[in-house]
């Protein structure tokens, strides 16, 4: 078997359904430790500006309430960067917000952006915490991340997630080719937002991509069949994308 992937949680949604009501259930820390027990290698989660969904105390409790390294999904501002610095997560990744979003619509368009996003990396660095830019699969955006020297980059899957036929082979592509420039650049490369069951294998099978993050689908999925039941498929469909004897992965875990 190739080098396995790795799986990140994210466990925004479990806040979203809490928050309905305005309660404490479902608690997300509960919902990752489930998915520590399920097999995730990380947590990521997105303290947005407007609080939808996670909230400061939910960044408090899952400091205190896991092992696993934390992700922490932010926007490039003073006050994200003040929180990230108290908190000190394992890592930090910088993604685009617009309050009226209903989800996050794209990449940070880092390369535009590279004066003020320099000196926000650089403290995060200067912390010891991993930096990753959210970014578009796009040759420009990958150079500025170099540029602004991260070590790691996630890229976005939503366009590959909302397309079909000819335009989801052409975005397939692009990432691929995007995570190969990536890697020869000596960066981390990471996949996220909008894989499903359906339409992970393609991504989970590009050996550049060290790590996905995946979370609304999981979220989902885990009303109908559990959380660690959903986890755990979404696991064993990413280690038959990188099986080098896929006949022989099927067989072994038929038996099982
Ligand atoms: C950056 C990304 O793709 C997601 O991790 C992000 O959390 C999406 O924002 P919502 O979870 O609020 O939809
Ligand atoms: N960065 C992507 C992520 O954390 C989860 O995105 P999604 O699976 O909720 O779309």
């Amino acid at each position: 078997m190739t080098k396995r992937i790795r799986l990140g949680v994210n466990i925004d949604h479990v806040a979203t359904i809490r928050n309905a009501r305005g309660g404490t259930h479902p608690d997300p820390v509960r919902a990752a430790q489930l998915a520590a027990h399920a097999g995730a290698d990380g947590i990521t989660t997105h303290l947005r500006e407007d609080r939808r969904h996670i909230s400061d105390d939910d960044l408090v409790n899952l400091e205190k309430g896991i092992t696993l390294p934390l992700n922490l999904e932010m926007a490039a501002t003073e006050e994200m960067l003040e929180i990230a610095l108290q908190h000190r997560p394992h890592a930090v990744c910088l993604v685009p917000e617009k309050r009226e979003e209903q989800t996050t619509e794209g990449g940070l368009d880092a390369a535009g952006q590279i004066d003020s996003l320099k000196p926000i990396v650089a403290k995060l660095l200067a912390a010891g915490i991993r930096v990753s830019l959210f970014i578009e699969p796009d040759e420009t955006q990958i150079r500025a991340a170099k540029a602004l020297n991260v070590p790691v980059i996630e890229l976005h899957t939503g366009h590959y997630a909302n397309s079909v036929n000819e335009e989801l082979a052409a975005e397939l592509i692009r990432i691929e080719q995007a995570a190969k420039l990536a890697k020869s650049l000596n960066i981390e490369v990471h996949a996220g937002h909008g894989l499903t069951y359906e339409n992970v294998i393609p991504i989970a099978a590009l050996e550049e991509i060290a790590e996905l993050n995946i979370g609304h689908f999981l979220i989902g999925e885990a009303i109908f069949i559990g959380l660690e039941a959903s986890i755990k498929r979404m696991r064993y469909l990413m280690d038959a994308a990188r099986a080098e004897d896929k006949v022989d992965f099927l067989v072994k875990h038929i038996a099982l």
